[in-house]
């Protein structure tokens, strides 16, 4: 019987040691477990681990502590569980730019142990289904930065594996492009494939994933369901436009009403009716022009927990 976890991750810590600076956790007691046919979306600013943690999953660096499973086994010392894993780092680097589609595709697949007839065959699949067969006979270097995401997603999944990580899959990509890798990852998903995604695009994750980890600093400091999250911090976020800058101060008051960003004269916060009023009172007599009310969404969410974050673990 297949196990229930594509992926299982217990208490992986990974300390790096630069001269003269104290040893330091850039990874601290993180687990985390994918099902089957699921996306998680593994989020996190600047900084706080993410990388380390996919690299330790796909196998590319051995954690200082802790277990990493693939359906069930270890991809240190079990060369089958990096046949159930494909990875897509850092966008589009793990391709041959001067190399053809089709030769990246069966250079990659002859690297996972795929007979020539074999990577022949799937090569054909998958640029038919990516829709990149015009392009089989292009070099990487010629194609929009799309096919080059496209292409690299095709390469990890060559060998047919059961997870798939991806690394900022729709970084630097223009609307359509995007939108494209977004319905390719969820026809993927569809065919049973599951998805660790990591991205600073919080949109792209609340219209995938299925569940969520927020990581700050080296830990993970929320992990829920996409849904459950929305729905535990569904609050009014306000959007003050104003006439002039806030100086230091009032923001520290404002930062203390609820979750605040400030850009060009606009702040938005998060909170309830009688901290608008309160935040209102705080900014006066600076003119406001305009307050409008929408919806938190994932992005005022991770802003709110990272600053919390980021506030419990300095
Ligand atoms: N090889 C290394 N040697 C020393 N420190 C490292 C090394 N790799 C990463 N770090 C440090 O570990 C911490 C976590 O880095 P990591 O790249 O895992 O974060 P991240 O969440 O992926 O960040 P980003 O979103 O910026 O890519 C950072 O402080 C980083 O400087």
């Amino acid at each position: 019987m297949l196990p229930e976890f594509v992926l299982e991750a217990e208490n992986l810590r990974k300390s790096y040691t630069l001269p003269n600076r104290p040893q330091f956790f850039a990874v601290n007691d993180v687990s985390l477990h994918i099902q089957r046919g699921e996306i998680y979306a593994f989020l996190g600013p600047n900084g706080a681990g993410k990388t380390s943690t996919i690299k330790m999953i796909s196998g590319l660096l051995e954690p200082s502590t802790g277990i990493v499973r693939i359906a069930g086994m270890d991809p240190f010392t079990d060369r089958h569980a990096l046949a159930q894993i494909g990875t897509v780092l850092e966008g589009n680097r793990n391709l041959y730019w001067r190399m053809t589609c089709h030769e990246n595709l069966i250079y990659f697949g002859a690297l996972k142990g795929m007979s020539f007839a074999s990577a022949r065959a799937r090569s054909r699949t998958l640029l038919d289904r990516f829709d990149l067969a015009a392009k089989r006979d292009a070099q990487v270097q010629s194609l929009s930065r799309g096919m080059q995401q496209k292409l690299a997603i095709a390469v990890a999944l060559m060998h047919e594996p059961n997870l798939l990580v991806l690394d900022e899959p729709t970084l630097g990509l223009d609307a359509h492009a995007s939108i494209e890798v977004t319905r390719l990852i969820r026809d993927l998903v569809a065919d049973g494939v599951s998805i660790l995604l990591t991205t600073h695009q919080l949109d792209v994750a609340e219209a995938l994933a299925h569940r969520v980890a927020i990581m700050s600093s080296g830990r993970i400091i929320k992990e829920a369901r996409m849904a459950d999250l929305l729905a535990e911090f569904a609050k009014n976020v306000y959007e003050i436009q104003l006439s002039e800058q806030v100086d230091d101060g009032r923001m520290r008051a404002l930062e203390a009403i609820g979750a605040v960003t400030y850009r060009e004269n606009c702040l938005q916060l998060a909170c309830d009716p009688v901290g608008l009023y309160e935040a209102l009172s705080i900014i006066r007599p600076a003119p406001v022009h305009s307050v409008r009310r929408h919806q938190s969404d994932l992005t005022s969410i991770f802003i709110a927990l990272t600053q919390k974050g980021v506030a419990a673990h300095a």
